[in-house]
């Protein structure tokens, strides 16, 4: 039986959630509830903090996880990579007093560094050879250098709006780009069972990311409007009863149906009709 760790808390946990129960698993019905066993999937699901979940997948107590980039490298966990499931995007940043900033990392010696990622930040600092204290902080980090405890800070951006709102910028290039993602033990043969989980999950991330779209085309244009419609291996083709024309099928990335839409009305093609796709096996 895979056992799979869920965060239970945070930016991750609604969306972790969501993926799950879109891929068919079972739904904890209270907040409470620490583990869920599946029995129809043959999973057990721990509820565990985001921070931990790396942990627990590292040391091979827990077969798979969702977690953070951010938090997974964090950690230092025996734990690796093995998708990107598309949420909580972020990037991990330095910042600065507005107009106080250095031009980048180098420019950090000596000066006290805030962060809840500490992992990171140090093995960041050391990469670049630069010697700067780092001051741990749970939460709230843009704070910090208001409070006087820090001199910059390196936290989780995503609009940038609560670093504007503290008085601080970004400086440097990014420590890091960050998603969710799904996590299995590192140097270890995949487990059992973590293959359908898998599976299900790049079903449900592809049925988000693209819609079916139909449109009939005279045989003359099918050619042309194929090659806007190239779908993932090759768009379906079926007879019409005016033998002039054909019904043509194929899944289009959703952000660009409308522009894929417009290209085909231009070439000729009607009836264009665009359906949401449920779930999916690629
Ligand atoms: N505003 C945000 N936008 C996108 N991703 C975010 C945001 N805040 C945190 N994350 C991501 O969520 C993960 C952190 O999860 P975690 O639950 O520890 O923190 P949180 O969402 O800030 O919750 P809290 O600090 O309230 O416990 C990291 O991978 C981080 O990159
Ligand atoms: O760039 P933004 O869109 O403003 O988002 C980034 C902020 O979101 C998260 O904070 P959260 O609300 O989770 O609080 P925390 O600092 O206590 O983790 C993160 O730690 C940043 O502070
Ligand atoms: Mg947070």
């Amino acid at each position: 039986m895979l056992r799979i760790a869920v965060p239970n808390k945070g930016s991750l946990a609604e969306p972790a959630a969501a993926l799950l129960r879109e891929a068919g698993y079972a739904e904890r019905r209270t907040g409470r509830e620490l583990v869920l066993h599946d029995r129809a999937n043959d999973v057990e699901l721990y509820f565990l903090r985001p921070r931990d979940i790396a942990v627990y997948v590292g040391a091979g107590t827990l077969d798979a996880g969702i977690t953070g980039r951010d938090l997974l490298l964090d950690s230092g966990a025996d734990a690796a990579e093995v998708l990107e499931l598309g949420f909580a995007s972020s990037t991990f940043r330095f910042a600065a007093r507005t107009g106080e900033a250095p031009a980048d990392v180098t420019g950090l010696a000596g000066r006290r560094v805030a962060t809840s990622y500490d992992g990171l930040v140090r093995a960041h600092l050391a990469e670049h050879g630069v010697d700067a204290p780092v001051v741990r902080l749970d939460g709230a980090v843009e704070i910090s250098v208001a409070l006087g405890v820090a001199d910059v800070i390196a936290d989780v951006v995503e609009t940038g709006s609560t670093l504007r709102a503290a008085g601080l910028e970004v400086f440097g290039d990014p420590i890091l780009r960050s998603e969710a993602v799904l996590v299995q033990r590192r140097g270890t043969a995949a487990p059992e069972g973590l293959d359908v989980l898998v599976r299900r999950v790049q079903g449900v991330l592809v049925a988000r990311e693209y819609v079916m779209v139909d449109y009939d085309v005279h045989v003359d244009l099918l050619d042309a409007a194929s090659a806007v419609t190239p779908g993932l291996e090759s768009p379906t083709v079926s007879p019409l009863r005016d033998a002039s024309y054909v019904a043509v099928r194929s899944m289009v990335r959703r952000g660009e149906v409308n522009a894929v839409m417009d290209r085909l009305y231009e070439i000729g093609a009607r009836a264009i009709l665009v359906t949401t796709i449920h779930a999916c096996r690629i």
